[in-house]
């Protein structure tokens, strides 16, 4: 992808997040201003009394499928916003193709298998990450621990302030600044539930990071997150041709949405275990 096109969508987000709070809050996930929806400004869900909340501001919009797109949480400011945000969507649907491709022959599967996993109703949301300086980011995380979701997310992270870290081994570790325009790549949880089979599990190859990010007390951060995930109404689990007699399911089959009231169980209240740990069987 053009350096330019994940400049623009950066100076789109950062404009918008720079808007006067009541600006922002045309495109509210609340209704009335207290029920909560998932697309839309604002923060976390609050869902109990001792929950921790996030650092951060987020801007949350569903992408695709286009016809399903609710353009009265898209931002009319900045202008260029809605424009942008459609581009970089047809670009970030071919790289997520490409990279579901290159897994599928690593998998020793046929190349469209997992592209094939995705269909007119998977769902592709886009979130925008703001960060503000925190006057005490030795008490408080930008995001909490969690793994994604969704299959797969096409990460855009910000120029010149790091901030995010994943968890190997007991130990976090730091994603340096993307000063050199990458994107990073994060296998989610669907996509682990979806393909894996013993041999992957043992090697840990394909299995949803657990991440997080660290607050910075000087400098705020943008980062912006597509993440596809599939259709809710598709039931997941192992890959038939993934399994044999000596390979069986590790994981219980589940509807994509029953496995995301579950995820949000967890990462609401803050629990350690990856949902993904929940479903072995
Ligand atoms: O801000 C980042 O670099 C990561 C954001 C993230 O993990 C998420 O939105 O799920
Ligand atoms: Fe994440």
């Amino acid at each position: 992808m053009e350096a330019s096109m994940m400049d623009s969508v950066m100076t789109a987000s950062r404009e918008f997040f720079h808007l006067p709070l009541e600006e922002k809050k045309k495109c509210s996930n609340l209704i009335d201003g207290k029920h909560f929806q998932v697309e839309g400004y604002g923060n976390d869900q609050v869902r109990t009394q001792d929950q921790r909340l996030d650092w951060s501001d987020r801007l949350h919009l569903r992408v695709e499928p286009e016809g399903g797109r609710n353009l009265a949480h898209w931002p009319t400011h900045p202008k260029s916003f809605r424009d942008n945000l459609h581009e970089y969507a047809l670009k970030c649907k071919r790289i997520k193709s490409d990279i579901l491709r290159a897994m599928a022959k690593i998998l020793k599967l046929d190349e469209d298998c997992l592209v094939n996993q995705f269909n007119s109703n998977a769902p592709t949301f886009a979130r925008f990450n703001h960060f503000p300086p925190c006057p005490r980011p030795d008490l408080v995380l930008g995001i909490k621990p969690h793994a994604d979701f969704p299959a797969l997310t096409v990460l855009l992270m910000d120029k010149d302030v790091a901030g995010l870290q994943y968890l190997r081994d007991g130990t976090w570790y730091n994603v340096p600044a993307a000063c050199d325009h990458t994107l990073l790549i994060n296998i989610g949880l669907t996509m682990e539930v979806t393909i894996s089979e013993p041999p992957i599990m043992t090697n840990g190859i394909f299995r949803g990071p657990m991440h997080r990010v660290v607050t910075n007390a000087d400098k705020e951060r943008i980062s912006v997150a597509m993440f596809y995930g599939v259709d809710p109404e598709q039931e997941i689990g192992p890959i038939a041709h993934l399994l044999s007699e000596e390979q069986s399911a590790q994981y219980r089959k589940m509807k994509a949405k029953d496995l995301l009231v579950l995820h949000h169980e967890h990462y609401a209240g803050g629990r350690g275990p990856r949902i993904a740990d929940a479903l072995k069987i």
